[in-house]
């Protein structure tokens, strides 16, 4: 079983997303290890380049400390993919690896070191989303792929 942890900035404030993101999980504890990690938010009032450099830092810290995990970036400079494209990188991505890191940026985005060491980089849209936000879409996509690898019924 493939372990998936989405790798995010900042605690989630609104209520519905953190039910949303709750249901998702527990959706998903079925099929995968899935785990939120979320690392500390910067304040913009010390300047924005600042916040992004020291998230950037602390998102390079934890994926470097993992072996054998490949790290997808989501990221609006990023490949565009359909979900049935996605759910079959999932497949391909297990084969050789025993977990994913799925990396959000916080609300000023991340800075080019993590572009360059990432594996890939996932645009949902053209359209920028909210980073917590973000997350709720995005464990939403990861159940449904995973339920498109497993024939679950959800995907239409
Ligand atoms: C508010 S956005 C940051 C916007 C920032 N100007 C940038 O270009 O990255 C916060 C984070 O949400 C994620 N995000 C938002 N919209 C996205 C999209 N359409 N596709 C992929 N990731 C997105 C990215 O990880 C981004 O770093």
């Amino acid at each position: 079983m493939i372990r998936i942890n989405v790798v995010c900035i900042g605690k989630v404030k609104e209520k519905y997303i953190r039910e949303g993101i709750a249901e998702f999980s527990k959706r998903l504890s079925k099929y995968t290890k899935f785990e939120i990690i979320e690392l500390a938010e910067e304040d913009d009032n010390k300047g924005i380049e600042n916040a992004i450099n020291s998230e950037t830092e602390r998102i390079i810290n934890v994926i470097s400390k993992k072996n054998y995990s490949y790290n997808i970036l989501l990221d609006l400079k990023g490949k565009m993919l359909t979900s049935e494209e996605m759910a079959d990188k999932i497949e391909k991505i297990s084969m050789t690896n025993s977990e994913i890191n799925f990396i959000i940026g916080g609300s000023n985005g991340v800075d080019d070191n993590l572009r360059k060491i990432v594996d890939y980089r996932l645009c949902f849209s053209k359209m920028t989303f909210p980073h917590q936000l973000m997350r709720l879409i995005l464990s939403e996509q990861i159940y449904r792929w995973i339920s498109i690898n497993n024939n679950i019924k959800y995907h239409k």
